[in-house]
């Protein structure tokens, strides 16, 4: 929370009103139940009784009540009050609808229920790519185009990182209105705001590289940087720029090393000009295979775009090179807005019916495709992590191999809409996750009796990806070899994997300096909580905790199984040990929510 409170007051927009208060629900009538959903969220149209204006009600979905309101519900509203420009949606207050009362006039343990108010836009820009009634003309792109960039323009030079940039999140209204939506994953971050002719300049600190939706994210996330700038919602806004040509998402990677692959097909593989630094990323060792890939954005977008300005400007703004990809400053004097045909004003732009996301989902214009989820939002910096060696494809949300019958949502998976899940599987449709019988989240592995618990966590270390995850033969010379075996180390099932944990004697790997790369020390990273006590001592085999954060040989079980135990425990013990584990286990929790 400390990042929020240091925010500097940023730019205000006069047109703008600001933030009311609160409000009754009552005090709303709701017109459709569902207009999207999230992880942390179901969003309701709504009227307004007082004003007659429509609004969105986003409900702040409470999963694990004895935690108290989540802290990305928490930032996103905090953000939300302070920011006002006109690219940016605007929380108008926030409304409350009490618990229910008994005979008694008690409310019990139910807690009150809380829902942002943000006035109602028509369409998102995904449920619009996706409604085959819709057809973007090119001055239309320029005026979208435009007004995503000013918004992002603002947020940077407010010191704020969306971290979740996708057309899900980009509202439009039928007034031809262009608004950044959704700062569940948004902060503030430390460092210079972006120049004119810099980029994104240099970041000052590191963050959790576990944000933004994979088919969104960049590839000095999907390596791994943690000293990242406002250069990585920029790579979010080539993306989406893509997306309106191809009327879908540009990159839909099916897993992280996947992600890559597409990314350096698309641009090029990276090398020490085109993206200088990035073999000292952590995500790079061992993982090799896109050496040889030259880049097609040319012969894919040459004929999408019309002109080579707008191609100029995709090139710009998907650079492989963090450092110098486009900033919005500069974007905004880009050729592009300046050579016919010139961006359409918004109010001359068409109206459409209402097109969310959601509804393209129902409508079933969504092929059955990869879900591709990003970190959850409530769980940024925790869960497995593929390229720890845990990165089954989604394996944020399930915890091992990529499955497609999964629901979007739990664990926040940023994922773009997948297909509905089978019947009784929890959809989380305004339902709480299970929860286990600590109160604490039930690790997605375990609410799938099929799924198998995820393979251990490799201490920050990257792995080689696993045969399932690789491209397929042609991306991968056969002179290569299969790739190397597993380095084996981590921990068990339930564990932040997030957590770099190394047993005595292992100095695990070493810090990546990103001003090129010098390696020194444990690496140990910025985002996790202060290692415990446990970790820290030499392994125990017997204690659960012993396998937590340690290798174990690949003999003892392979993928995901932890060690045998060779002791009995008494129940008691047994049950100290749950219980401390457990607690143990929120506590990190709580601190991850905290970053
Ligand atoms: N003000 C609004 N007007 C109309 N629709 C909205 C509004 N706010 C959100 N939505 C719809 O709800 C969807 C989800 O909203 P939002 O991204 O804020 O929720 P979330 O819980 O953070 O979702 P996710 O976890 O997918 O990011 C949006 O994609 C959009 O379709």
């Amino acid at each position: 929370m400390a990042e929020v409170a240091t925010l500097e007051p940023p730019m205000t927009d006069p047109t703008q009103r600001r933030f009311r208060g609160s409000a009754k629900i009552g005090e709303y009538e709701v017109m459709r139940e569902k207009l999207g959903e999230g992880t942390f969220g179901v969003v309701s149209k709504a009227r307004s009784k007082r004003s007659g204006n429509l609004v969105a009600l986003k409900k702040i979905l409470m999963h694990n009540e004895k935690d108290g309101f989540p802290i990305t519900a928490l930032r996103e509203v905090k953000l939300l009050k302070m920011l006002s420009h006109p690219n940016i949606l605007r929380l108008e207050e926030m409304a409350v609808e009490r618990a229910p009362v008994d005979d008694k006039g008690k409310t019990g343990k139910k807690r009150a229920t809380l829902y942002m108010v943000t006035p109602y836009m028509d369409h998102d820009l995904s449920g619009m790519l996706t409604n085959p009634e819709i057809r973007f003309s090119e001055a239309q792109i320029k005026c979208y185009m435009q007004q995503l960039l000013e918004g992002l323009r603002y947020l940077h030079d407010s010191r704020i990182l969306h971290r979740d940039m996708k057309a899900a999140n980009i509202l439009i209204s039928n007034k031809g209105i262009l608004q950044i939506a959704d700062f569940g994953l948004a902060r503030h971050y430390e460092g210079q705001t972006p120049q004119p002719g810099r980029g994104s300049g240099e970041a000052v600190r590191d963050y959790t590289s576990l944000v933004v939706t994979r088919w969104y994210r960049p590839p000095e996330l999907l390596l791994t940087l943690k000293r990242y700038t406002p250069a990585i919602d920029m790579w979010g806004v080539g993306c989406v720029f893509g997306e309106m040509f191809e009327r879908k998402p540009i990159l839909e990677g099916k897993t992280d090393v996947d992600q890559c692959v597409r990314i350096f097909r698309l641009v090029g593989s990276p090398t020490e000009q085109s993206m200088p630094g990035y073999s000292d990323l952590p995500g790079c060792e061992g993982n090799r295979i896109w050496e040889a890939q030259k880049g097609d954005i040319d012969k894919r977008f040459g004929p999408k775009i019309s002109s080579p300005e707008g191609l100029d400007l995709l090139k710009q703004l998907l650079r492989l090179d963090w450092s110098k990809r486009i900033n919005a400053i500069d974007a905004l004097q880009h050729d592009y807005f300046k050579t016919p045909p010139l961006p359409a004003r918004p109010e001359d732009l068409p109206r459409y019916d209402d097109s969310h996301e959601l509804d393209s989902r129902r409508r079933g214009h969504e092929k059955q495709r990869a879900l591709s989820p990003a970190p959850a939002g409530g769980t940024v910096g925790m869960g497995p992590d593929e390229w720890n060696g845990n990165g089954a494809p989604g394996a944020y949300r399930n915890g091992h191999d990529y499955d497609d019958r999964a629901p979007r949502g739990y664990g926040r998976d940023r994922g773009p809409p997948g297909p509905h899940p089978p019947r009784g599987y929890d959809d989380r449709r305004g339902r709480p996750p299970p929860v286990d019988a600590g109160g604490g989240r039930v690790p997605a592995w375990k609410q799938d009796r099929d799924a198998r618990a995820p393979p251990p966590p490799t201490n920050g270390h990257t792995l080689p990806p696993r045969p399932n995850d690789l491209p397929p033969r042609p991306d991968y010379p056969p002179s290569r070899g299969p790739p190397p075996p597993l380095a084996r180390r981590g921990g068990g099932p339930d564990v932040d994997t997030y957590i770099p944990t190394y047993s005595s004697g292992d100095p695990g790997p070493r810090a990546y300096n990103p001003r090129r790369g010098s390696r020194e020390g444990p690496y140990r990273d910025p985002d996790a909580p202060p290692m415990s006590r446990e970790r820290d001592r030499p392994p125990h085999r017997d204690a659960d905790v012993s396998y937590r954060g340690r290798g174990y040989p690949q003999e003892r079980g392979g993928y995901g199984e932890p060690p045998r135990r060779t002791r009995s425990r008494s129940p008691e013990r047994g049950q100290r040990e749950s219980e401390a584990r457990r607690e143990r286990l929120q506590n990190r929790e709580r601190e991850m929510y905290r970053r």
